[in-house]
């Protein structure tokens, strides 16, 4: 385990192993949540990498018909589509005894991610935050939740002092539009993860976190360099 700032960094040498610490981890902060004040409330990343995380937590037992979870960023595309983030939890976490568990989707079924914000940002305020966890993933272009290089909002996205709680965004890099938590709201946690797989990610994160090179512009660097909420990393190769 290796500390440099806000941010801690556990290696594994093997994925299960690290999806499996993980998930021990978050179950714990959830369990914890629900014994001081009665719910317990989770926002997880989308893409590839958590899978295996998500099937490890759907088989802890914790009283999950009082935790809520929900997405930090969503692919502005229907849950029946495979680049859905929201179709990834229910086939991967909503299952075994994570089923009772009721998740709030960021996808509207608007037109697009501006028609649906409001309906989007009301399910976020209803939410009893602080989250419990929130557990964040990272692409090779150095996004988190919907934080992309070159987004048309991503310095709103990224501002600490600022209020919206929700944001579309378009990117180059980005595939389809997108909707995301910004970074204040995702910091209103009791616990945050950085779930990651892959020697160039593992790089990537390490450049990003001294400001090397282009890696000093990757929107992630605004996760770790924040003085808010300390930043566990799980890694694996
Ligand atoms: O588009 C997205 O990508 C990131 C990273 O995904 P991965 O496939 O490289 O694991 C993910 O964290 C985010 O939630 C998702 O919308």
């Amino acid at each position: 385990m290796t500390t440099h700032l806000n941010v801690t960094t556990h290696s594994f040498t093997d994925c299960r192993a690290q999806a499996t610490a993980l998930a021990e981890r978050v179950a714990e902060r959830l369990r914890r949540g629900l014994a001081e004040r009665g719910h317990a409330v989770l926002a997880v990343s989308g893409g590839s990498t958590p899978k295996d995380f998500f099937e490890r937590l759907s088989h802890e037992q914790l009283d999950w018909a009082r935790v809520q979870v929900t997405l930090v960023d969503e692919r502005w595309v229907a849950d029946t589509d495979e680049r859905s983030n929201a179709r990834l939890v229910k086939s991967r976490l909503l299952l075994h005894a994570a089923a009772a568990a009721r998740f709030v989707p960021l996808y509207t079924g608007d037109a697009s991610p501006e028609a649906g914000l409001a309906a989007a940002d009301a399910r976020i305020e209803a939410l009893p935050l602080p989250f419990d966890a929130v557990v964040l993933g990272m692409g090779e272009d150095g996004h988190t939740a919907s934080f992309f290089p070159g987004g048309d909002h991503l310095a709103e996205a990224l501002d600490l002092d600022g209020t919206a709680r929700v944001l579309p965004m378009h990117a180059p890099g980005a595939g389809e539009p997108r909707i995301t938590l910004t970074l204040p709201t995702l910091l209103q946690t009791r616990a945050l993860y950085l779930l990651v797989a892959g020697e160039k990610k593992r790089d990537l994160l390490a450049d990003a976190r001294l400001g090397l090179g282009a890696a000093r512009d990757y929107p992630v660097r605004a996760v770790l360099a924040q003085p808010r909420v300390p930043v566990a990393v799980y890694w694996c190769p």
